[in-house]
C-alpha cells in the first residue's frame, strides 16, 4: 500500500501536536466530537429537506468507546461521512483555514499558542495518540475508506468495508511516560469530565457505555458490575438555556469550542425574543481582530438555525458592515427550513431580527464605552477602522447610528475621547470642532500647523487612520458644530491685536511675496504671511474639499488620478527666517529663489509629503553653506 507525504505546511503541524507541551490535552476529544457534530449538522438537514431520504431523529449521534485492553480511543459519528478524495484534502492537509499559513516560525514553536488560538481540530489527535486510522463512508457511496497515519511520515489510504454511513475515528493512545499520564484518556470517568465540560451543549445525543452495578439476580447484597450506554450530554444548546442557568464562562467555553476567535470576547449577548418572529441569539463581541478581518477572506455572518437544525452557516444579511466583527447564532423557529439565500434576503422576519440585533449591539458597544473605557479603547484599537468605515459609507447613511461609538486622541486630555465629550468641553467662543491628521499621535502633536490652535487652548483631535478625515468629511457636523482642519485656510479664531499691528507690515511686504509665488509656480496655490504660526517659519495649509492628508492617502490608492489639494504656503512674519527673506529680496533675486525653494521643500517635509526633486534640494543646501 502506498504511504502519501503530508503536505508541507501540514507536517511541521503534526511535529508539533506529537511533541506538544501543551497542557490541556484533554481537548482532543472537544475538537473530534465538534468535528463529528458539523458532520451529523450536514447529513440531518439533508435529510430533514430532501423527501427520498427517510428521517429518524435516534439515527443521528456521537458514540465515544474506550478500550483499555488494545489503548484505543473510538471516536464514532453517524454523520456525513467522507469520500476518499475527501479523506485526502481534508486530512491530509490543514483544515483549509489559512490560520496556520498566517503564524509565522517564532510563534509556531510555541504550540501553544497555535493550538490555543486556532483549535487546530482534527489534527490536535496526535498530541494524546500514537496512531490515528479515520474509517469512513459518505453519503451515498457504495465502500468506505481507511485513512491512517502514525504520524509525521505520512498516511495510507485503502478501501474498507463498512456498513453505515459516518466515520469512525479510532486512536491508538500513547503509552504514559514519566511526566504524561495518557491512560487518563481511556478512563470513563475522565472521559466523561471532559464531555461534560466542552461538549455538553452539543445538539445530538454523545453515548458512551457506563459501568454500573446492581444487585444480583436472586441475591439479596451481592452486587455485580454492568454496563449501560448513556448519553453523557444534556444536549441543549445553549443559546435555549435560561441565562441565569448560564456563567460567563459557560459562555466563553462555547465560543473557543465553535472556533469563533481565539481571544476572550469583551461581550457576550443572549437574546430570547418571544415577539412578533420568536427566536434566540447569541452573540459576540471579540475583543482582538481575526488576522484576516481587513482582507478580501473575511466573511461575515451568524449561523443560522431553524429549530435547532443549522441552515447555513454565515448569513450575512443578520449583521451590518460596520458590525461585521461580530459572532455568534441565531435560532430561530419561525423560519423555514427550505429557505435559500435569495428568499433569505428579502425575508421579513429576518429582516426584524437584523434590525433588533443591530440595536442591541449598538447598546451593548455604548454601555461598554461609558462602564469599561479601557476594554472599550482594546476593541476599538482593532475594529474602530470598521465603525469608521462605517460612517463613510453609504454616503453617510449610517451616520447617526455610529457616530458616538467614535473616539478620538485628544491633544488635551492625552487620551481618546467621543465626539459628546469633546463638545461638552467647548469654550463658548469655540466654533468647530478642531482636528489634525497625520501619521501618528507624535507627529501630529509637533505639526507647525497646530500653534495657533493649542495657543487658544482648544482642544484638538488626532486622526491617525487614514479613513478618520474622510469619515469626518461625511459627518461633517456634530451637535451643530463643524469639523475643522487645523490646516485649513480658514480657522475661525479671530485674530488678536498683535495680528492686526501686522496688517502694515503685510502691506509692505505684497511685492515679496508675490515673488515668491512666481518662483515656485503652480506648486502652490497661493503664499501668504500665516496667522497660525508661532515658533515654525513656514508650513502648509489648504484650501476647499480635500486636504492634504486626503491627497497622501489617494495617492497611495492603486487607482489614484493624481488629484491634488489646493497648497498654501504660509510664512511666518515674525520669525527671523522672514528678515532674511527681506534682506534677500532687496539684494539677492537669485537667493531669494533658493531660499523659497528650500522653504517650500521643508514644508513638505513636515508634511510627510516627498519633496520632487532632492538632488536640487540638497544641491541647494550646499550652494547656501
Ligand atoms: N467526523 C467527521 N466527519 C466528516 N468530516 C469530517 C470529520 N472530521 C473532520 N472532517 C472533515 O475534515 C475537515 C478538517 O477538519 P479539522 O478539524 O482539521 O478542521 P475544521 O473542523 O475544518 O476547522 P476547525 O477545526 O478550525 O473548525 C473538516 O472541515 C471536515 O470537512
Amino acid at each position: 500500500m502506498e504511504r502519501k507525504e503530508f503536505r508541507a505546511e501540514s507536517k511541521r503541524l503534526l511535529d508539533l501536536m506529537v511533541n506538544s507541551i501543551y497542557t490541556h490535552k484533554e481537548i482532543f476529544l472537544r475538537e473530534l466530537i465538534s468535528n463529528s457534530s458539523d458532520a451529523i449538522d450536514k447529513i440531518y438537514y439533508k435529510a430533514l429537506t430532501d423527501e427520498s431520504i427517510s428521517f429518524n431523529k435516534d439515527d443521528y449521534y456521537i458514540k465515544i468507546i474506550a478500550d483499555k485492553e488494545n489503548r484505543t480511543l473510538t471516536v464514532s459519528d453517524t454523520g456525513i461521512g467522507m469520500s476518499k478524495e475527501e479523506l485526502e484534502e481534508n486530512l491530509g492537509v490543514i483544515a483549509n483555514s489559512g490560520s496556520f499559513a498566517f503564524k509565522n516560525e517564532n510563534e509556531l514553536k510555541d504550540g501553544f499558542d497555535i493550538i490555543g488560538q486556532f483549535g487546530v481540530g482534527f489534527y490536535s489527535a496526535f498530541m494524546v495518540a500514537d496512531k490515528v486510522t479515520v474509517i469512513s463512508k459518505t453519503f451515498g457511496a457504495n465502500e468506505g475508506y481507511k485513512w491512517e497515519s502514525e504520524g509525521a511520515e505520512g498516511y495510507t489510504i485503502e478501501p474498507i468495508e463498512k456498513d453505515t454511513v459516518g466515520t469512525d475515528i479510532i486512536l491508538t493512545i500513547k503509552e504514559n511516560t514519566e511526566d504524561e499520564n495518557y491512560d487518563e484518556f481511556l478512563e470513563e470517568y475522565r472521559l466523561r469530565g471532559i464531555i461534560k465540560k466542552y461538549s455538553d451543549f452539543i445538539r445530538y445525543p454523545i453515548k458512551m457505555n457506563v459501568t454500573k452495578s446492581r444487585l444480583k439476580e436472586g441475591s439479596e447484597d451481592e452486587y455485580e458490575q454492568y454496563e449501560e450506554e448513556q448519553v453523557i450530554n444534556s444536549m441543549v444548546p445553549i443559546w435555549r438555556k435560561n441565562k441565569n442557568e448560564l456563567t460567563e464562562e459557560d459562555y466563553k467555553n462555547f465560543y473557543t469550542e465553535k472556533h469563533f476567535g481565539f481571544d476572550e470576547p469583551i461581550k457576550s449577548i443572549h437574546l430570547s425574543v418571544d415577539g412578533v418572529v420568536r427566536y434566540n441569539a447569541l452573540l459576540f463581541i471579540p475583543s482582538q481582530i481575526p488576522y484576516d478581518f481587513y482582507t478580501k477572506e473575511y466573511e461575515k455572518g451568524l449561523e443560522l438555525y431553524s429549530n435547532g437544525v443549522l441552515i447555513m452557516n454565515k448569513c450575512a444579511d443578520l449583521l451590518p458592515d460596520y458590525f461585521s466583527f461580530v459572532k455568534g447564532i441565531v435560532d430561530s423557529e419561525d423560519l423555514s427550513l427550505n429557505i435559500s439565500r435569495e428568499i433569505l434576503q428579502h425575508d421579513r422576519q429576518l429582516k426584524l431580527i437584523a434590525k433588533k440585533i443591530e440595536d442591541k449591539i449598538k447598546d451593548e458597544l455604548t454601555l461598554i464605552l461609558k462602564n469599561e473605557r479601557e476594554k472599550y479603547e482594546e476593541f476599538f484599537k482593532g475594529f474602530g477602522k470598521q465603525l469608521k468605515f462605517g460612517v463613510y459609507s453609504d454616503f453617510g447613511m449610517h451616520k447617526e447610528v455610529l457616530q458616538d461609538l467614535l473616539i478620538f486622541y485628544s491633544s488635551k486630555e492625552k487620551k481618546m475621547v467621543t465626539l459628546e465629550e469633546y463638545v461638552s468641553r467647548m469654550p463658548e467662543e469655540q466654533k468647530y470642532i478642531y482636528y489634525a491628521a497625520g501619521e501618528s499621535v507624535e507627529r501630529i502633536d509637533r505639526l507647525p500647523q497646530t500653534e495657533l490652535v493649542k495657543d487658544k487652548g482648544y482642544e484638538i483631535l488626532y486622526f491617525t487612520d487614514d479613513i478618520d478625515e474622510f469619515a469626518i468629511k461625511m459627518l461633517m457636523q456634530y451637535k451643530e458644530k463643524e469639523f475643522k482642519s487645523v490646516s485649513s485656510g480658514d480657522l475661525g479664531i479671530e485674530a488678536d491685536e498683535k495680528d492686526k499691528d501686522n496688517e502694515k507690515e503685510i502691506e509692505e511686504n505684497k511685492e515679496l511675496f508675490s515673488f515668491m509665488k512666481e518662483s515656485l509656480s503652480d506648486k502652490i496655490k497661493e503664499i501668504k504671511p500665516s496667522k497660525r504660526l508661532k515658533n515654525y517659519p513656514v508650513c502648509l495649509s489648504s484650501e476647499g474639499e480635500l486636504s492634504i492628508e486626503m491627497e497622501k492617502i489617494l495617492s497611495q490608492m492603486p487607482d489614484n488620478q493624481g488629484i491634488k489639494a489646493d497648497k498654501i504656503l504660509e510664512i511666518n512674519i515674525h520669525h527671523h527666517v522672514f528678515d532674511t527673506l527681506k534682506s534677500a529680496f532687496e539684494n539677492d533675486k537669485d537667493k531669494l529663489k533658493l531660499y523659497t525653494n528650500l522653504l517650500y521643500n521643508q514644508a513638505l517635509l513636515i508634511e510627510g509629503l516627498p519633496i520632487e526633486d532632492p538632488i536640487e534640494f540638497t544641491n541647494n543646501i550646499c550652494k547656501l553653506m
